[in-house]
């Protein structure tokens, strides 16, 4: 099986989540948010390396939590002011020659777990990227001023996830048209399509929660407590 290089990003201030401690250093259970996501990733036998970018500030802090919790092999690198940026600093961190990488947030600990081999064998069709996605389950409507403008047709909407995919090739011209028109990405599937490439969509899993705002830290507690402690503890 052809190894992957994976990033998982984990360079931001969580500034929708506030408070003094990037959220990816919380804690679930008594374990920091972003040793779940590694503890459930550098294991997976398609893996064969992961880099994590952090904040500036906490690289010496990831590196102890890494000893602390038996997390060999893991290049630790500093993370920008964008998550562009970070991610542009993981590829530049990845020493194997990984034809496939993937890019991951540090803030989604309950991926699931086949979504990189699936990822892999979905690339092999011919795109230039993957990613997990789930359809929208609420009615959508467009609003402005408080008044509906629209309904939208809900069966065309994905909420978009990671991990994602990408053909080495296509990853880096994504980066480098990034790089070149300073782009604010939300994702890093946004920088490969400008380029032209076709992305593809596999399923995700509504579980794949990212931690973003207080009340995510609570549902991701139940979740770890229901479906991930006996795979993690
Ligand atoms: N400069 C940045 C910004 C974000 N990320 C990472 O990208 C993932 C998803 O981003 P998001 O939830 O937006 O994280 P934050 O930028 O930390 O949050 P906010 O936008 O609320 O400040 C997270 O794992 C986050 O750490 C990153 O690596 N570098
Ligand atoms: C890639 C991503 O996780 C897609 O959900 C992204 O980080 C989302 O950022 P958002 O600004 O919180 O939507």
């Amino acid at each position: 099986m052809e190894k992957i290089g994976v990033i998982v990003t984990a360079g931001g201030a969580g500034r929708r989540f506030g408070g003094e401690k990037p959220k990816q250093f919380l804690e679930l259970s008594g374990i920091p948010v972003i040793i779940l996501t590694l503890k459930r990733m550098v294991n997976l036998p398609i893996v064969g390396q992961v880099v994590l970018t952090v904040p500036e500030n906490y690289v010496e802090v990831a590196g102890d939590l890494l000893s602390r919790y038996n997390l060999a092999g893991i290049t630790i690198t500093k993370g920008g002011t964008t998550r562009r940026e970070s991610v542009f600093n993981g590829i530049k961190a990845l020493t194997g020659n990984f034809s496939i990488i993937a890019v991951h947030d540090g803030v989604r600990p309950f991926f699931p777990e086949g979504a990189l081999s699936e990822g892999v064998k979905k690339l092999s069709e011919g795109y230039g990227g993957v990613i997990l996605a789930v359809p929208l389950r609420d009615t959508v409507k467009e609003v402005k001023d408080n008044v509906v403008i629209s309904t939208l047709d809900r069966s065309r909407l994905y909420a978009v996830q990671t991990p994602q995919l990408f053909r080495r090739e296509a990853l880096l011209k994504g980066h480098a048209l990034g790089e070149k028109q300073r782009l604010d990405a939300v994702d890093d599937s946004i920088l490969v399509e400008l380029c032209g490439e076709r992305v593809a969509v596999i399923p995700g899993d509504y579980k794949n929660l990212k931690i973003t705002w207080p009340e995510d830290l609570e549902f991701a507690e139940f979740l770890f407590t229901r479906y991930f402690a006996k795979e993690l503890l």
